[in-house]
């Protein structure tokens, strides 16, 4: 958010415009406890969190997200304050998400795809289910605020089909009592709230299950199919997945009613869904996927087109901003509906000064650059290349946007370009020409930074891949000198902090300048899609740490480092061959002190990229920042533990390369192969004594 927004002191009566809503939960006289209530998870709380989120993407409002989600929410009729709470809805200062949000299908800016594909799951699972059918889970997935929850509250709506969602309990003060009668058993043991609240959780499905939702006011009771939604996933499933498996194991084998489980992207590598629903567990319990998109930004400007039509009929004081203007708010949100649709609200509010900032900054930029009448397109064309505009965009409300690495990768390797017209077009001296290139539309160093990867993993990541999308050898040649310098870059440990940046600046531009097959955008077409792959460097980095591990302990007696053992004496053992060294260390040395000629090498099976995978195998999680300084030392313990428990020999702990035949990875020189190897190289037997 920009300063001058950080910077401003909201009036108490806008603090209370703005915040009152939401937080009358909170402020207001309803008594409502704060205390555990666990009935009303179990109550149903179908349509309540229209407005649980509100707020959470208003500008400067991220932290409030937890707050909101765990308000206990509840339409109009399900409150006593209904009559205060619609007055105030009808209020100007309802969140403008709640006022237009979607009625019907044709209003939710969601692909249309998607729409159908969660409708015909739902039907399936609901209307043609076979009597004797277990529960059956739905996963979505995708972007914050691209429409998840209000597709499933409106397929619901039109399918005529209850909601029943969970709701995380407020507080976790349990007495022993609640505990007793969540559990039914008597407990003299200390209760954590952790587990209460896995016992609610569990309570709350066997219940929603079983009975049928509370009928309220004005609520018909026709039908009596109904789907059970989780949002709000209880906080102890994240530190210990295995107890949501187990329950979901139950569930599917007792339940009748479907299961819907929201979960929210997250970029930052250590992914919800991955912890929560690996794989293995989405096989086993035959749990469907579908994965939502960002908003797109034509839906997106429909949808603030609407609302700003609404508006200017309702109140005419209201500041109606521009076509232009709409433009930069829907591509400063990513693809988040909700966010859009605050920012929208925030800054049509009259008294606004950072709206008014924003606006006067726009049109002074527009009347210094003699753009009037052109100024929506100007303003389209200038933020594909302007950096300023990227700024004016987060001026507006932008969120925070983040991209997965495989997009970002697709972005520099695929590298869109603009034509440059005649008069923009940079005179290049004559010897200069062959680097003429078109306008990039993208800036490498931003989405980097977009996704949320370290310079050097993403060089990493660069160099597996780019190969695929040239096609001169020249080119890769320069390519590959790009990456070079920028691995050089980042070679000093004590100032990798610093270059790394300049480094991903030289090889995402190395990268991109060096591909003359991609430098107008005239000749862009026509690549296809081409999967991305996982750098080998990861698998080749533990062989490395591995084989240094084990080397380190198997000739501990020369006290010489890992990398003399390996490129000096180890060579040199190898042409001898000393009847009094043991098995492992002969095997150890015919695997790395010999590079035989003879021998064909076949290229590592490459691990493919997908569009959500974070990108940082598990091993190197944690030294995401920094994995290149990943210290050998602490892949060598792990490796070593492992290897201790599995194959002690005289009390040394083996490396892969040295266990018995049968156990040696197939990279590894069999003790077979190894002898027709020397027979092949015809080795002379000489007798070596290492004392
Ligand atoms: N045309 C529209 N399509 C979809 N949502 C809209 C539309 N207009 C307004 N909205 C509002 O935008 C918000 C979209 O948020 P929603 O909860 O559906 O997103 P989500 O994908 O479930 O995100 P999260 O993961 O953060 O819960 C809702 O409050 C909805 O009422």
């Amino acid at each position: 958010m920009s300063g001058s927004a950080a910077g401003r002191q909201l009036s108490p009566a806008e603090a209370k415009g703005w915040l009152a809503g939401s937080f009358d939960d909170f402020f207001g006289s309803e008594g409502i406890s704060s205390g555990v209530v666990p009935e009303n998870s179990l109550q149903g709380n179908s349509g309540r969190n229209q407005r649980k989120k509100d707020l959470s993407a208003a500008p400067g409002c991220g932290t409030n997200r937890v707050l909101s989600r765990k308000r206990a929410k509840a339409s109009s009729v399900d409150r006593p304050c209904s009559k205060s709470r619609q007055n105030w809805s009808q209020s100007q200062d309802e969140p403008w998400v709640d006022k237009y949000k979607p009625e019907t299908q044709n209003d939710l800016a969601v692909q249309k795809k998607k729409i159908e594909e969660v409708e015909t799951w739902l039907r399936m699972h609901i209307f043609q289910r076979h009597p004797k059918q277990g529960g059956s889970v739905l996963l979505l997935t995708g972007p914050a605020g691209c429409g998840k929850t209000a597709t499933i509250q409106i397929l619901a709506k039109d399918l005529g089909v209850q909601v029943q969602e969970w709701t995380n309990p407020i507080s976790l003060d349990f007495t022993k009592e609640d505990v007793r009668n969540i559990s039914g058993h008597d407990s003299n043991s200390h209760a954590f709230p952790s587990q209460a609240q896995t016992a609610l959780f569990q309570d709350f499905l066997l219940r929603a299950n079983k009975y049928n939702k509370l009928q309220m006011l004005g609520e018909s009771s026709q039908n009596d199919k109904k789907l059970i939604l989780i949002e709000d996933m209880p906080n102890q499933f994240y530190r210990d997945p295995s107890s949501l498996h187990e329950i979901l194991r139950r569930f599917v084998r007792t339940s009748r009613c479907p299961l819907i489980f929201i979960i929210s992207d997250n970029f930052s590598g250590d992914s919800n869904q991955r912890l929560l629903f690996p794989k293995e567990v989405l096989e086993e319990l035959c749990i469907s996927v579908i994965s939502f998109k960002p908003v797109a930004p034509t839906n997106m400007m429909k949808v603030l087109n609407r609302i700003v039509a609404a508006e200017a009929n309702i109140n005419r004081e209201n500041y109606a901003p521009d076509r232009a203007s709409l433009e930069l708010l829907c591509k400063g949100c990513s693809g988040d509906i909700r966010s859009a649709i605050n920012s929208l609200q925030f800054f049509s509010m009259k008294e606004c000064s950072l709206e008014k900032d924003f606006w006067s900054r726009k049109k002074r930029s527009s009347t210094l650059k003699g753009e009037t009448a052109a100024a929506v397109c100007n303003i389209r064309k200038k933020s594909k290349s302007d950096i300023s505009e990227d700024q004016a965009i987060q001026a507006i409300g932008g969120k925070d946007a983040s991209i997965f690495l495989f997009h970002a990768l697709g972005k520099i390797i695929y590298c869109k370009r603009e034509p440059l017209s005649e008069s923009e077009f940079p005179q290049l001296p004559s010897h200069l020409l062959e680097h003429h290139r078109d306008t990039l539309l993208i800036h490498p160093e931003d989405i980097v930074e977009k996704s949320h990867m370290s310079g050097s993993m993403f060089n990493l990541y660069l160099h597996q891949n780019y190969v695929e999308f040239f096609t001169d050898i020249d080119d890769i040649v320069r390519a590959s000198e790009y990456l070079s310098a920028a691995d050089v870059l980042c070679g000093n440990w004590s100032s990798r902090l610093v270059m790394e940046e300049y480094s991903t600046s030289v090889s995402t531009r190395g990268v991109i300048h060096s591909n003359k097959s991609r430098a107008f955008a005239h000749c862009q077409g026509g690549m296809g899609f081409r999967p991305l792959h996982k750098p080998q460097w990861f698998f080749i980095n533990s062989k490395y740490q591995e084989n240094c591990a084990a080397a380190k302990s198997l000739f501990s007696s020369f006290c010489l480092s890992p990398e003399c053992l390996q490129t000096e004496l180890l060579p040199y053992l190898a042409k001898l061959a000393n009847p009094m060294r043991n098995e492992a260390q002969i095997a150890f040395i015919q695997d790395v002190g010999r590079l035989p000629l003879k021998r064909h090498f076949g290229r590592l099976k490459l691990e493919t990229l997908t569009d959500k995978d974070p990108g940082v195998p598990d091993l190197l999680a944690g030294y995401e920042e920094d994995p290149i300084d990943m210290h050998a030392a602490d892949v060598a313990v792990q490796m070593e533990e492992n290897r201790t428990n599995e194959n002690d020999c005289d009390g040394l702990p083996l490396s892969s390369s040295q266990r018995s035949g049968s156990e040696l990875p197939c990279s590894q020189p069999q003790p077979v192969a190894a002898q027709v190897a020397m027979e092949e190289d015809e080795l002379n037997i000489e007798e070596y004594d290492s004392d």
